[in-house]
Formats: structure tokens, C-alpha cells, sequence
């Protein structure tokens, strides 16, 4: 696991959101979570953050430490893995308690709720900062969350590193807090944070430097792929190359992202993601047919890739 890293390495991989597998018994599996890890990296991922498709932010703190001690033994050595902190700010200092003896540069910080003030959120990163020397990734899920202007006071104080980018707009509706957000920190600090297909628009459009995203966990060459065609600007190949994860991502904004992410790894024989953290629950026995193809088609594109580059460069 890297132990530093810079702003550049936000657009150096996609940064991808793997489920956490468990096996029957609620413990974690290094064989299952390993075999995730060792996917993304044959299909040239480096950057994964344990952060919303794991079900973070219900990750008891009593096996936080191991969990992410068990996440650092089985990802290689040029991987930037991320934890996530929060919710709430005492739930953070707990984690800041823990991770002040761990070498994490960089957690996410999952989207804090009510009740807040921005001052008092400001003083919760400062706080959580001072205790373990961890930046902060911001995840930005709602109009208004977090001033721009807090939000670079923030970065200039070396606590904040940068911005998951995830406010959903309308086709064609103008994003004023994104312009804002990227105004005063700068494009480059910024990620799209919600998949594969907001991407193109995030990353066209608005410049933002890279993206997170669940389905290249079943597919990690050809979003690597997509992420490389977005930096040069080709919007043709990146839409060719969408086109795969279409069915899978349909089913996630269907039935639920989440969810669908956890149960499409499973049923795609990539890893036994086993039972899933409550409060989220499986997949409804209905759309498991669709759920097979739609898991089973991604992965047979992926191999396909991956043999048409291994030709090409023997
Ligand atoms: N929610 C997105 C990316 C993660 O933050 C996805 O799963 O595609």
C-alpha cells in the first residue's frame, strides 16, 4: 500500500468502490476481499477507496483497525487504498484513533447529516485532522453541502486533499455549485463521484480529473480504458466503451447500486461477497436472472479486452 501521494494521483486511476465481502459468519474474508483486490489490479487499477459499496459508514469501529489492517496485507504495494471516516464527527474521532498508528494518507469522508452548522463541520475536519494527520476526501452528494470558500480554506490548511464530486443534475442543467467548488479549489483536486456515466459528462464538460465508480470492480481494463479515452478527450470511445457496463449500471439505478454491486460480483463468479452489512439487504430473487447476464456479459467483455491487448502485444 502507498504510503503518499499526491494530487496527479486523482487522475492516474480510476478510483474504484468495491463491495466488502464477509464471509457466512459476518467475519471478513482475506480470500474474497483479496481476490477483488487482485481483479482491479490485473486490470491496471491502482487507486480503491472502502467507501459507500462496502457499506463503510457501518463498519462497527471495534473491527475497523483489523479490517483495514486485513485490506492493507492483501492490496500490492503501488495500491492507494483508502478508508472511509464519518458519518458523524465523534464517530470520526474514534477512527481518527485508530488510523494516527496506521499509514493511510488520504480517508474519505462520507457525506455528514443534520444536525450542522458549516463552521461546526469546519472545526470537525480541523479536529480530525490534528488527532491522526489524515486528508480528507470530501464526498459531496447535495447542493450546498459545504461552502467552496470553506472548502479551500480547507485545502490550504492541508486538510482537505480534494472533492468526490456525486450532486445529480438534470440532462443539460448548468452545475453553479460544482463551477464554484472547481473555482476555488481547482479541476484538478476534483472527481466525479458516482460511476462510470456521469464521467463523460463530468470530465468533458467540467474538466473534473478523474471519477469513482462500482462496475469497474467487474470490469477494471475497460473503465482504465474509459478514464484514459475521457483525459484525451474522445467521447466516442469513451461512449463505445460505456456501452458494456449500460445493462449492469440499469439494474443498479433500478434496484438499488449498492446492492446490485455487491450481489453482481458474487453471481459473475469473480469473489463470494457474501452476506451484506444491514441496513442494506441482497437483491430481490426476481431480477437474479438479469442480474446473472447482465454481471456474466460485463466480465466476458473484460476478458475480451484484456485478450484482444494481450495479442496485440505479443
Ligand atoms: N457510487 C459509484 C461510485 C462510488 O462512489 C458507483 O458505485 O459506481
Amino acid at each position: 500500500m502507498r504510503h503518499s501521494v499526491t494530487p496527479d494521483d486523482l487522475a492516474a486511476s480510476v478510483m474504484a468502490v468495491p463491495p466488502l465481502a464477509l464471509m457466512d459468519d459476518g467475519q471478513f474474508s482475506d480470500a474474497e476481499n483479496g481476490a477483488v483486490l487482485n481483479h482491479l489490479r490485473e486490470g491496471g487499477v491502482t487507486t480503491v477507496l472502502y467507501g459507500g459499496n462496502a457499506m463503510a459508514q457501518h463498519w462497527p469501529v471495534a473491527v475497523y483497525g483489523d479490517w483495514l489492517d486485513r485490506l492493507e496485507v492483501l492490496a500490492s504495494d503501488d495500491t492507494w487504498l483508502l478508508p472511509s471516516v464519518g458519518p458523524d464527527a465523534g464517530k470520526m474521532m474514534d477512527q481518527a484513533a485508530v488510523l494516527k498508528t496506521r499509514r493511510y494518507p488520504v480517508a474519505l469522508l462520507v457525506p455528514m447529516g443534520a444536525p450542522l452548522t458549516h463552521e461546526g463541520m469546519g472545526a470537525a475536519l480541523r479536529r480530525f485532522h490534528a488527532e491522526c494527520g489524515v486528508q480528507l476526501l470530501v464526498y459531496i452528494k447535495t447542493d450546498g453541502y459545504i461552502p467552496a470558500a470553506l472548502l479551500d480554506d480547507l485545502l490550504a490548511e492541508g486538510i482537505v486533499f480534494g472533492v468526490k464530486y456525486a450532486v445529480p443534475r438534470q440532462p443539460g442543467e448548468d452545475d453553479f455549485y460544482l463551477r464554484d467548488i472547481v473555482a476555488a479549489v481547482g479541476a484538478k483536486r476534483v472527481i466525479s463521484g458516482f460511476g462510470e456515466p456521469p464521467a463523460i459528462d463530468h470530465m468533458l464538460n467540467q474538466g473534473l480529473a478523474g471519477f469513482t465508480a462500482g462496475c469497474v470492480c467487474i470490469a477494471p481494463r475497460l473503465s482504465m480504458s474509459l478514464l484514459e479515452a475521457l483525459k484525451r478527450g474522445d467521447r466516442a470511445e469513451a461512449t463505445r466503451l460505456l456501452s458494456p457496463m449500460q445493462p449492469l449500471e440499469d439494474l443498479r439505478s433500478a434496484h438499488g447500486e449498492i446492492r446490485v454491486l455487491h450481489d453482481a460480483l458474487a453471481l459473475s463468479g469473480l469473489a463470494r461477497t457474501g452476506p451484506i452489512l444491514p441496513p442494506m439487504s441482497h437483491v430481490d430473487s426476481a431480477c437474479r436472472e438479469a442480474l446473472i447476464r447482465a454481471a456474466g456479459d460485463l466480465l466476458a467483455a473484460e476478458m475480451d479486452d484484456r485478450a484482444v491487448m494481450a495479442e496485440a502485444k505479443a
